[in-house]
Formats: C-alpha cells, structure tokens, sequence
C-alpha cells in the first residue's frame, strides 16, 4: 500500500521530488495523507485551527543531534511555547500501531524522510487541539516538500525560524550517546540522515535565510551556553507578540487576527503605542526652543521638565511590558502637563491679563506665545 498508490500529490513540485527517491515518496503520499485523514482538509486559516488568535509559530531546524529538542525544552520553561516534535509525533504512530505504523517505522530505519502530508497532518491536527498559540515545530520542515506541504494546508508562515548549527562529527558523537532507544540513532542511519540533511534540509534553511527569518544558533557549547543564544531571539518577540495581543491603542484596531496577511500582521505587531504623544512632547518642546537665544535652549528644556520627564518616561515604558497595563496618557492631559506645571510662574508674570482662571484655560486662550516665552524665573 505505501509504495503502491499512483497519484502524485498536487503540493509537490515535479522538479523538486527529483531528488532522493522524493517522486516514490511524492506518489504515495496524497493517497496515504487520503487514508490518514478521516476529513477533508480545507486550506486557509478560517475555522482550521486558529481560535481567535494568530498563532506564532518557530520552526526549529537542525542536524540530527543538534540540539533541538534540548533547547525546545527550554524555551517551553522559559517563554510559554507548545512544543511540537515532528519525530516525536511520527514515533508516537509507530507506538500506536497505527495503520501506517509500520511504513514511518520503515521510513524513519531507512533515514528518509515520512511523506509530508502525513507529517503536517499530524501537526497541524495538535495545534487545532491545542490552547495555546505559541508553537515550536522541531525538526520541520526538513525538506522543500514539507515545507511547501506546510503552507498549502495551512496557510501558515513562521514568524522565526532557529537553525542550530553544528559541525557533523558533535550530531554524531551525541546521538550515539543519546541512549533513548531509538531506531534510527546508529552509525549507518545517522550517516544517511546526515547526507539527507544537506540534500534537503539546507535549502530550507537557505530558503529562510532569504527571506529574513533565520536565526542562527552555534550549537557548540553547554546545553546553557547555547540557550543564552535563543534567549534574546523569544525576548525580543515575546515583547512583539505581547503588544500586537493588547486590548486597546492604536494595535487594537489594526489586530484583526484571519483577515491580515502575514506581512500586514508583521507591520502591526511593530507599530509602537507612543509615537503620537513622542511627537507631540518633541513639538512642543522643540516649539519652544526655537527662536530663542542658544543659551535659552538649556533653559527651556528645564522649563519644560516635565515635559521631557514626560518624553524619558513614555520612551521607558513602551520598552518594557508595563506598556499594555497602562493606559496612555490622554493629550488633554499632556496639555496640561506641557502648558500649567512647568510654565506656572513665567506665565503668570507675562500674561497680559493676570486672572485666577485655570492654567489651561489661559494657554487655550493665548496659545503658544505666551507661554514660557523668555527667560524668566523658572
Ligand atoms: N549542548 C550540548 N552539549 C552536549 N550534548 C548535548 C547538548 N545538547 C544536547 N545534547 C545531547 O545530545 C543528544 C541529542 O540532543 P537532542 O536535543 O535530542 O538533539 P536533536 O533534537 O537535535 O536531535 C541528547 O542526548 C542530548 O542530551
Ligand atoms: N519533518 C520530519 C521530521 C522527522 N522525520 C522522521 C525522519 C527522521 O529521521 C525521524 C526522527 O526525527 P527527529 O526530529 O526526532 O530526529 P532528531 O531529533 O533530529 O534526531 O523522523 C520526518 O520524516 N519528517
């Protein structure tokens, strides 16, 4: 049955299952993904396994031995993920004795590569299951065709892609001593898989390389060294993933998680909270100091403490993570910041109309110019 079935699937290219016996693979492998599967598989993420929120997905990439797993661990530990092992999901059919079973088992001895729609089924059917949204997909894609199988059926991108690097004869001497059990950790396998891995892995690598996405990781080194390396990788996105998920400002409106293309996704998740208030705190500031003497600048950037307190703060806090527990400052109130505490005294001695109304009343009335306009007491 698994080297029977005749049809080619249609997300394999003709061209690429040239490749290492990948057409035989390619033949059987949309009638096996047909008996596999008990529905029919609909692309696009609408309704698939998508619940409400865009998932952010890491393909973790590497030699066998390289590390991956270990590391998956930590991430797990460290940032929240869901790991998914690729192997780990296929050995799962094997223990399961499923009907297909015996043919991964068969594929995974050989050091081949299992059919992709096989693979991305068994991935895609746990992250419809899963609650979370953040996902490590270990040890795939591990080929242009697994890659491709990906995309189709899910109409989903990696947001980061890790590649542990690691020179052949470390992947070697760790999976000989790795001692889980495993069919495929012995010289003559590893050897195969080692060769299938710059045949058909490295151009995944390289193809994400391209576009921007890869992250390589020396996988030299302790287990602790080496995560010192992916840690800044998740910090950083996980300050991403934190504001594109806000409740409110100016994300909210531009999140619509299903209907934004990736691309447009990206572009939101990096729109920052605070340029508009940035903007206004310069201009005003830079407003201020223009036309005055050099020596006035120093003394107007005193002046108007506040507001360049103002301005250090929303810097700071769009920084950390306390941006999406507080709200931003409304301008109403960074008018009033600007135009009543650092201006009190000056203004009041400079007004044309000295009276008890409210500071903002009177900058509302005046405007700019009479506002902190010379170099009187502070
Ligand atoms: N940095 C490291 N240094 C030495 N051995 C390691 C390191 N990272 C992992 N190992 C060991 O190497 C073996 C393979 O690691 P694993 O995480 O399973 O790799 P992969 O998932 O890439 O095949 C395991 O026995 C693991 O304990
Ligand atoms: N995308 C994948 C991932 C793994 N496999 C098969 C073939 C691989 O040799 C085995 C084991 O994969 P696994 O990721 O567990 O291997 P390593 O952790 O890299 O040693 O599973 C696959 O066919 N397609």
């Amino acid at each position: 049955m698994w080297k029977r079935v005749a049809s080619f699937s249609s997300l394999i290219s003709s061209k690429r299952s040239s490749t290492l016996n990948q057409s035989m693979q390619a033949a059987y492998a949309f009638k096996f993904f047909e008996s596999f599967t008990t529905e029919t598989p609909t692309q696009g993420k609408d309704g698939m396994f998508f619940k409400g929120k865009t998932p952010f997905i890491t393909f973790v990439l590497g030699g066998p031995g390289s590390g991956k797993g270990t590391q998956c661990e930590k991430i797990v530990e460290n940032f929240g993920f869901t790991h998914l092992s690729a192997g780990d999901l296929l050995r799962r059919e094997i223990i399961s004795n499923t009907e297909y079973g015996a043919n991964i088992l068969d594929t995974i001895k050989e050091g081949k590569i299992v059919p992709s729609e096989v693979t991305v089924k068994l991935i895609r059917k746990e992250m419809e299951s899963s609650d979370n949204y953040k996902f490590l997909i270990d040890g795939f894609p591990r080929s242009e065709e697994n890659r491709i199988a990906f995309e189709r059926f899910t109409e989903a991108d990696p947001d980061i892609v890790l590649f542990f690097d690691c020179p052949e004869e470390e992947m070697v001497k760790r999976v000989l001593n790795r001692n889980q059990g495993r069919v495929d950790d012995n010289i003559d396998t590893i050897r195969k898989r080692l060769k299938i891995f710059e045949s058909l892995n490295l151009p995944v690598v390289n193809y994400y390389s391209k576009r921007g996405k890869l992250y390589t990781i020396n996988a030299v080194g302790t287990a602790d060294e080496i995560f010192e390396q992916v840690r800044p990788v998740f910090a950083a996105h996980e300050v991403d993933e934190m504001r594109s998920s806000r409740p409110f400002g100016p994300d909210a409106v531009h999140f619509r998680p299903f209907t934004l293309s990736p691309r447009q996704v990206h572009f939101s998740r990096r729109r920052s909270l605070f340029p508009p208030f940035d903007a206004l705190c310069l201009a005003a500031v830079t407003r201020q100091a223009l036309g005055r003497r050099w020596l006035d600048l120093v003394l107007s950037l005193f002046r108007w403490r506040i507001s360049v307190c103002y301005l250090v703060f929303t810097k700071m806090l769009s920084m950390s993570k306390l941006r999406y527990r507080i709200k931003p400052v409304p301008p109403s109130v960074l008018f009033t910041l600007l135009t009543d505490s650092g201006n009190n005294i000056d203004r009041m001695s400079r007004c044309p109309i000295q009276d008890n109304r409210s500071d903002s009343s009177i900058f509302f009335e005046y405007g700019w110019n009479n506002l902190g306009s010379g170099s009187g007491p502070i």
